[in-house]
């Protein structure tokens, strides 16, 4: 081994950096850490038990769950911070010191309970997304505010997120939201396509069972507008074998498209990079930034990492990052045929969140809880997202599927332009003159290109999906992709960190 002693003596100097990073502004990119660490590429040659590539979620919760079962594990993640799609953004003045909003994944909320048991655990905290007031839909040209219809919802329907302003649309919609959770019920999590119907389900699109199945236009529009949201893609894009099983891996449709009650009902005090941030700090000189792993050799012994200057040896390897960010990796062996072309089949989805920042949440003294829907673009979909205290306000809202795929060929000015015109059409002139304007364009980001997760076109569940998360030899497969339970969210990235570490841990 050679620089093993100046990397560790590195490791450990960002490592308290990063808890210092994490305790004073929970920030990522922009941190003095990130700026430090920019121009220092890994270097060296390491051997520890188990290698991780990705200091994701599921990266993260892999490495901390083998180091409490002692367990050598070096993670090596190729951005100068951790997170991966959980990044925080801090805000400039007149928002307080210390005062930030994610750019990345925020929200988590009830039976996400590994991602909720790792918060606590880690020691942090969760607040309710504001969703006290009236929601807006704005259709045909008309805003149209509505209450919290059935403020019980016991049936947890999902009723109050279906805008009445078509009561006919609004009827269709509920209806097949029902037959689409009936539907997905009956299909196996750990083998989707091995459900009774999954060769008719996998061989359409969402769009195709929309067509056949929904008549209104206010119905159809309802329904496409949700699973845009939910997989920032389009219907034609999805095979419905996936959105089926995407909607039982969540338990409903219901639980995906709630505020309350569902995946964005909470969200995290200081951000949820902080879930990150923590896992880092505990794990120390365990993390390998500005770690790009292109090279991974196995064979009956062993398996070795490498990227540009460095290389890690372990005794299996577990790999946390999207699968086609996997497929960019060069294998030796190749790997076999199934899971290289699986890898070829997994795109991701295609979302620029943007966010206003104002001096006051000016739209809750309307009465409203800033929830939007619309049919008009660039921004179909709007939440409250200030601080808890609420001492700056902030709107987000996400341009998602083909509107994100538009705004790809636009210039920042465009895009900011077109995201002020939508926030003035739903709250008002006073949204007109932000004191800033955030986006984050995952589509752009080299590690991650796209978001929220990689989904499914149709036939890939049928033949391919065995090999999703099958090891191979010493590899083992881990990401929010991968999961059962919650897949593309937070809550699932962590079920699949513990998954794999257990898989691993069985066999050392
Ligand atoms: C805008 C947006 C909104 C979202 N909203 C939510 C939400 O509200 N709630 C929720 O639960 N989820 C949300 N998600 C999804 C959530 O962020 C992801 O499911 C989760 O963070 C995935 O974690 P992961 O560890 O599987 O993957 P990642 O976070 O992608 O981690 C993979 C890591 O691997 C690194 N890496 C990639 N390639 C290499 C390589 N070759 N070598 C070394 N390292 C590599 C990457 O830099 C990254 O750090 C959202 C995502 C986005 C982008």
């Amino acid at each position: 081994m050679t620089d093993i002693d100046h990397t560790r003596r590195r490791l450990l100097a960002g490592a308290t950096l990063l808890g210092t990073g994490a305790a004073l502004t929970g920030c990522g990119d922009s941190s003095p850490l990130a700026a430090a660490h920019a121009a220092d590429t890994a270097s060296g040659d390491h051997t520890t038990d188990v290698v991780i590539v990705g200091a994701g979620l599921a990266g993260l919760t892999a490495a901390r769950r083998l180091t409490a079962s002692g367990v050598r594990t070096l993670v090596v993640e190729a951005r100068d911070r951790v997170g991966g799609r959980a990044l925080n953004h801090p805000l400039a003045a007149p928002a307080r010191p210390g005062t930030i909003v994610e750019v990345g994944g925020q929200w988590v909320g009830p039976t996400q309970d590994r991602v909720l048991a790792l918060i606590a655990e880690l020691g942090l905290e969760t607040f309710k997304t504001w969703d006290i007031g009236d929601y807006l839909d704005y259709r045909n040209g008309q805003l149209v505010p509505y209450g919290h219809l059935f403020p019980a919802d016991p049936l947890n329907l999902g009723l109050n997120r279906i805008p009445p302003t078509d009561p006919a649309g609004a009827a269709e919609a509920a209806v097949a939201i029902q037959q689409l959770n009936d539907m997905a019920a009956r299909v196996p999590l750990e083998a989707p396509w091995t459900a009774t119907d999954a060769i008719a389900w996998d061989s359409q699109t969402f769009q195709s069972w929309v067509d056949a199945n929904l008549f209104t236009p206010g119905g159809r529009d309802l329904l496409q507008l949700a699973i845009e949201a939910v997989f920032s893609a389009q219907p034609r894009d999805l095979s419905l074998l996936h959105v089926l099983f995407y909607i039982h891996s969540a338990g409903s449709l219901d639980h995906l498209i709630n505020t309350t009650g569902g995946a964005q009902e909470s969200r995290i005090v200081g951000g949820s990079q902080r879930i990150a941030l923590r896992m880092a700090e505990e794990l120390g000189d365990r993390v390998l930034l500005n770690a790009p792993v292109t090279q991974i050799a196995y064979d009956a012994r062993s398996v070795t990492v490498r990227g540009e200057r460095f290389s890690v040896r372990a005794q299996r390897a577990i790999i946390a990052i999207p699968p086609t960010l996997a497929g960019r990796i060069r294998y030796s062996p190749a790997l076999d045929g199934l899971r290289d072309q699986l890898t070829q089949r997994v795109p991701m989805g295609t979302v620029i969140k943007v966010q206003c920042v104002y001096p006051t949440p000016f739209w809750r003294d309307s009465g409203l809880n800033g929830q939007v829907t619309s049919d008009t673009g660039p921004v179909k979909i709007t939440f409250d997202n200030s601080p808890p205290d609420a001492h700056v306000g902030v709107m987000m809202g996400f341009i998602e599927g083909e509107d994100g795929r538009r705004a790809l060929r636009q210039s920042r000015e465009e895009r900011r332009q077109g995201v002020i015109d939508s926030f003035v059409r739903y709250f008002g002139e006073q949204a007109a003159e932000p004191l800033d304007y955030i986006e984050k364009n995952w589509a752009a980001e080299e590690w991650t290109r796209g978001c929220y997760a990689g989904y499914m076109p149709p036939g890939v569940w049928l033949d391919y999906g065995e090999a999703l998360r099958a090891p191979i030899g010493r590899l083992h497969w881990a990401g929010t992709e991968t999961a059962e339970v919650w897949n593309g969210y937070f809550d699932g990235a962590v079920r699949s960190g513990e998954r794999a570490a257990e898989e691993v841990l069985a066999l050392l």
